[in-house]
């Protein structure tokens, strides 16, 4: 009987995974030619999804594979899949778990989202490397500083904003960011870093959308009526919250509340969403199509 306080699957918790994502359009034989190509390299698929979208004729994969079962590098592996991928049609890629995505967060003042994500890294909750945190206020530096994470103060001049984007762009282009985390930052970013950075900007909507888009939706909300709140995690678009959703949660109200108690019951589901919706991007679980998503959650 060997050491019980070891978990058997130990040494696979310690291996590393490559993770093949794909879109393309919807045909015959994809599964089978794909799975025989990573079974033909030795390899061992560990976690399987697809989706077929019959509106749009469109195929979604992902496979997650062990990478000590192929024996060869991501980039080696890049290129024997080429051929396949071409084959079909592809858009594609293969990333390795080792490879940590370096992200930057944005915050303005409210911390509840920041202050959350910066727990959950801590806890290891988060493969990823959190470069740095650039704010359009001073309040997070100690909190961001004490995590020793670096800390950038770029203020916004709303007379001419353009000085303080292109700081930004550069800080995001200098810490070699991969994703950026829209942490309740409360600036509108301009269409060149929408484009610039398309598909990696995560933001955290604190309602329900397409309900409420733009500033104060809690106080929108309250005058409205509602009896459910929400939150939104979307990719940030030039549209001002209407990029493609990745996740989203509610919590019931009532006639009873004030609209601060819509706000305060909003910060819990604003950073557990925030935190699903970027876990999931981490993990290549989520598929852009159109403006819409598939997430293999
Ligand atoms: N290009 C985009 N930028 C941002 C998006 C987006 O979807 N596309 N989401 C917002 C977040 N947000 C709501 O979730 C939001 C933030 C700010 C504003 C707004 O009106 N800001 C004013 C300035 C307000 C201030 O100075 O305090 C502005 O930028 O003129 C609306 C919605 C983040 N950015």
């Amino acid at each position: 009987m060997g050491d019980c306080s070891i978990h058997p699957n130990y040494g696979l918790s310690m291996s590393h995974y490559y993770r093949l994502v794909v879109s393309c359009p919807d045909n015959l034989g994809i599964v089978s030619r794909v799975s025989s190509f990573i079974a033909g390299q030795g390899g061992s698929i560990t976690e399987a999804s697809q989706h077929s979208d019959l509106e749009s004729g469109r195929f979604f994969m992902r496979y997650v594979i062990l990478a000590d079962s192929i024996g060869m590098s991501a980039e080696s592996l890049r290129d024997a899949f080429a051929p396949i991928a071409d084959e079909f049609e592809m858009d594609w890629s293969l990333t390795d778990t080792q490879q940590r995505q370096r992200v930057v967060l944005m915050v303005s003042r409210e911390s509840h989202c920041l202050v959350d994500l910066l727990y959950r890294w801590t806890a290891n909750e988060l493969d990823c490397d959190i470069a740095a945190v650039i704010s359009n206020h001073e309040d997070m530096r100690s909190l961001v500083e004490w995590h020793g994470i670096p800390y950038h103060h770029v203020p916004v001049d709303p007379a001419d904003k353009s000085v303080a984007f292109a700081e930004v762009q550069r800080l995001i282009d200098e810490s070699r960011a991969d994703s950026i985390v829209l942490a309740r930052y409360m600036q509108i970013l301009p269409p060149s870093l929408c484009e610039r950075y398309a598909g990696r900007v995560i933001n955290i909507h604190h309602s329900f959308l397409p309900s409420f888009a733009g500033a104060k939706p809690y106080h929108q909300a309250y005058r409205r009526g509602v009896k459910l709140i929400g939150a939104t995690c979307h990719y940030v678009t030039q549209e001002l919250d209407a990029g493609p959703i990745i996740e989203q949660d509610i919590h019931r109200v009532s006639h009873c509340h004030t609209p601060n108690d819509l706000v305060r019951f909003g910060r819990d589901v604003e950073k557990t969403v925030l935190a699903r919706g970027l876990r999931w991007h981490l993990e290549d679980r989520v598929l852009v199509h159109g403006n819409k998503t598939v997430v293999f959650a």
